[in-house]
């Protein structure tokens, strides 16, 4: 497969990018970037959520509600995902792109919901422009699949995996709070505890000759609940907020979530700049329902609401498809589903 590691390592890129991967930026488009520190997303103490006093837990929940609002992502500390299982997480994800392609082979030209997917750009039967990413996409939970190389990768991807669920389990509780519902509503509501689909997305982002002139994801919404997002330390990600892209960088681990678009709250346009220097790694676990779950408006809070309800009602995996067939145009994908 040609992929950008490919395409880096046989040298034919040294000064410039091939054609096809130069990004045709939206003139309509403001690409101003805010600079100013004070001005980023908001951070969450995950650990007052879950052993907080009341008056703590109460805080926190709506320091979420607000993030959510606001912002559509927060920084998450205190997760209690230890270090020892991020870094090797993230040690294992790189590694996996280290192997021959021989090894990786079997994984290639895969289908969305086949449960192992080696690929590079976004969809390259769709996408205008190639993007400057090499990914790896696997279908974690209910049911489990790792690639069997390289050796130890699926005990830690599943480890991982699980902790990156419990979290967003608990967040979803606060999320639920939030909204003035009841703090299951979610879980229950989307059948969570019992068939969640989790999907676990590693971004392979390699040096680029170009970077002002690549894309390594261009701005989409992520399809799902929450990600839960961990990269390697380099910048990259950048958010859409008040018309301006602000560039995110985490503090150093924590786990960066943004809301997906079966939330209520809206889900925020974000991409991925490439750099030139090193290669950028960022994993990202999306957390949905079940993907035969058919979803719909919050009946209470449409109710609440008192307007009519402003999206169809979809199954999970129709929408996926849906978001993965259609070319990322700077648009959310829920705007097929607006009524
Ligand atoms: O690499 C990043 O920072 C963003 C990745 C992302 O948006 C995604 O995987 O959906
Ligand atoms: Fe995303």
């Amino acid at each position: 497969m040609f992929t950008v590691k490919r395409l880096v390592e046989s040298g034919n890129c040294y000064q410039s990018i091939p054609l096809e991967y130069v990004f045709e930026t939206n003139p309509n488009d403001d690409c101003t970037n805010i600079t100013d520190a004070a001005d980023t997303i908001p951070t969450i103490d995950f650990s007052l959520l879950t052993s907080g006093s009341p008056e703590q837990r109460s805080n926190v929940i709506q320091s979420i509600g607000k993030a959510c609002l606001e912002w559509g992502f927060f920084m998450v500390i205190n997760h209690g995902v230890a270090k020892t299982v991020r870094d090797e997480m993230q040690r294992a994800s790189k590694s996996f792109f280290e192997q021959t392609e021989e090894q990786m082979q079997e994984y290639a030209g895969k289908k969305l919901f086949d449960p192992i997917r080696w690929g590079t750009s976004f969809n390259r039967a769709v996408d205008n422009t190639f993007f400057w990413r090499d990914y790896l996409k696997v279908h974690v939970h209910p049911h489990f699949n790792a690639p069997q190389n390289p050796p130890g990768f699926s005990e830690i991807l599943q480890e991982y995996c699980k902790r990156s669920r419990e979290v967003a389990g608990e967040l979803l509780k606060g999320i639920s709070k939030s909204l003035g519902l009841e703090e299951s509503y979610i879980n229950k509501t989307m059948d969570l505890e019992s068939s969640s689909h989790q999907l676990l997305v590693v971004n392979l982002y390699p040096p680029c000759p170009q970077p002002e002139l690549a894309m390594g994801l261009p701005p989409h919404s992520d399809h799902g609940l929450l990600t839960i997002l961990m990269q390697n330390g380099l910048q990259g990600l950048q958010v859409h907020h008040n018309g301006s892209w602000v560039s995110i960088d985490p503090l150093p681990d924590s786990l960066v979530v943004n809301i997906g678009d079966h939330m209520e709250y809206k889900s925020v346009l974000h991409r991925a700049l490439v750099n030139g220097g090193a290669t950028r790694v960022s994993i990202a676990t999306a957390h949905g329902p079940p993907l035969q779950k058919v979803v719909v408006p919050a009946p209470e809070l449409v109710h609440r609401e008192n307007r009519p309800p402003a999206y169809r009602g979809i199954k999970y995996k129709e929408y996926l498809e849906l978001q993965q067939s259609s070319p990322l145009d700077g648009k959310s994908c829920l705007t097929h589903v607006r009524i």
